[in-house]
């Protein structure tokens, strides 16, 4: 018999999920709930435990100590060689937990699809104050899909409880547009969250924890978040342009009449948001360029580019919602890539810090760029893309709004030396109708 003991916190009144693994003989663990109350330790700056008995969901608190939910377990295991084989737990933390694309990407995440069938994971899931009910239903589901990767299930909606020694963290939760706001409002208010979620990374989050920003605008959430948290590396922060690169490789492979596979360097530029720029100039089919395929040129700069960046608002016209389903593929497909090494010739999209980029682009902005990996988990931006005239000017213009972006949450950026917020035309988001 082997003892394993695992923690997991829950900040309120829901249930801690956890899930030892079941060995080969199908063995499931025996769960047992202790609830424990803990207080910051002043003076190491740490968690000191300082009571822990079996008690009831709705066990009083002292004042000044948080109700932490642990759940620990022994679980039969006959099959030792098999957890051997595991790598170290991963912990992810997942934020808009309880929304339509979590709802999705949760369940491929728990299932090894993404990171791989050898690679335990725990997910720590944050959630709004409205949306704790939907995250224990979630929990449940979870739980009740038997995955032998998922360790552990924490719920909170405290970043910085959840946020704690996170080595990845999904930041899918953000506020929609409501009606008549504009686009600087929604910077702002979605901006605040990003300001927030930086900090607690900052301080509670794996020193090399990865960061890959959905909640729109991705973009600048993602620069908000990274100023917000000096002490974490700039180029772990990512913004997922990954749904509008596949939405691309469909719009060619549909045109070229070849399968979707044989699209390849497909990159994105710049901003998550009508500016994007889906560039065919460097994509290939079957390893030629697009246009010695594609020869309508016009259709590729006046209908392709549009197709792409619009196909959100087009898809809620039709469907009365926003892509889900598909934009969780490409939050997976995004993370696979840095898993798994480039192939020569090929590339993947994603928004990453500008520093030294070797495009020109101004140094401060997170832009979308072509990318690859030694499969390490980092990235390299690609520097050898061809630049034409039209290609230029496009990156200009989704640069322009992005530096616009940038001032307009200026107040959101420690040491920002501009917060004037110029933007006056109402730029859609690509998942707007
Ligand atoms: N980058 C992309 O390619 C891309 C594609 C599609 C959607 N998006 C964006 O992803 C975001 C989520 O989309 P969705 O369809 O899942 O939305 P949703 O409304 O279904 O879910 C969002 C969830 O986030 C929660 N939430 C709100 N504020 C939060 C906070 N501060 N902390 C934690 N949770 C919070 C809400 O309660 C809700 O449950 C939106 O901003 C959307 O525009 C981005």
């Amino acid at each position: 018999m082997q003892q394993v003991a695992a923690s997991t916190a829950f900040i309120g009144s829901a249930l801690p999920l956890r899930r030892a693994p079941s060995n080969r003989a199908g063995r499931l663990p025996r769960a047992s709930l202790v609830c424990r109350a803990q207080k910051q330790d002043g003076q190491t700056g740490g968690k000191r435990l300082v009571a822990s008995s079996a008690a009831t969901l709705d066990a009083p608190v002292e004042e000044g100590y948080q109700s932490v939910w642990t759940a620990s377990y022994d679980f039969d295991n006959e099959s030792p060689e098999l957890t051997k084989s595991w790598k170290k737990t991963m912990k992810v933390a997942v934020t808009g937990a309880a929304g339509q694309i979590s709802n999705h990407l949760l369940f491929m995440l728990a299932s090894g699809e993404v990171f791989g069938r050898d690679q335990p994971i725990q997910l720590q899931l944050l959630g709004s104050e409205r949306s704790r009910e939907a995250l224990e239903g979630v929990a449940m589901e979870l739980e009740d899909s038997l995955y032998p990767l998922l360790r552990e299930v924490q719920l909170g909606i405290d970043p910085r409880q959840v946020f704690e020694g996170a080595d990845w963290a999904l930041l899918i939760g953000a506020k929609p547009r409501g009606p008549g706001m504009e686009r600087k409002d929604l910077l702002d208010i979605n901006g605040q969250i990003f300001a927030e979620q930086g900090r607690a990374l900052n301080d509670v989050a794996s020193r090399d924890c990865k960061m890959l920003v959905v909640g729109n605008p991705c973009n600048t959430n993602a620069l908000i978040g990274m100023a917000n948290a000096p002490d974490l590396p700039k180029r772990n922060w990512h913004a997922l342009t990954r749904l509008d690169e596949n939405r691309a490789k469909c719009q060619l492979a549909l045109k070229s009449g070849k399968f979707y596979t044989s699209v390849t360097n497909m990159t994105i530029w710049g901003n998550h948001s009508t500016t994007q720029v889906p560039d065919f100039v460097n994509a290939k089919i079957g390893g030629k360029r697009v246009p010695a395929v594609v020869k309508d040129v016009q259709w590729l700069k006046e209908e392709f580019t549009p197709k792409v960046a619009n196909r959100g608002g087009a898809l809620i016209k039709k469907w009365g919602r926003s892509s889900a389903a598909s934009t969780a593929v490409s939050i997976a497909d995004h993370l696979r890539s840095l898993y798994t090494p480039t192939p020569p010739g090929d590339c993947f999209s994603t928004g990453v810090y500008t520093e030294g980029n070797p495009y020109g682009v101004d140094e401060d902005l997170i832009f979308s760029m072509p990318c690859r990996s030694d499969g390490d988990g980092d990235y390299e931006i690609i520097d050898d893309f061809v630049i034409d005239d039209w290609l230029q000017a496009k990156i200009k213009e989704t640069e322009e709004e992005l530096l616009k972006e940038r001032d307009c949450v200026g107040h959101l950026i420690p040491g920002a030396t501009r917060a004037v917020c110029m933007i006056t035309e109402d730029t859609m988001l690509p998942g707007e109708a």
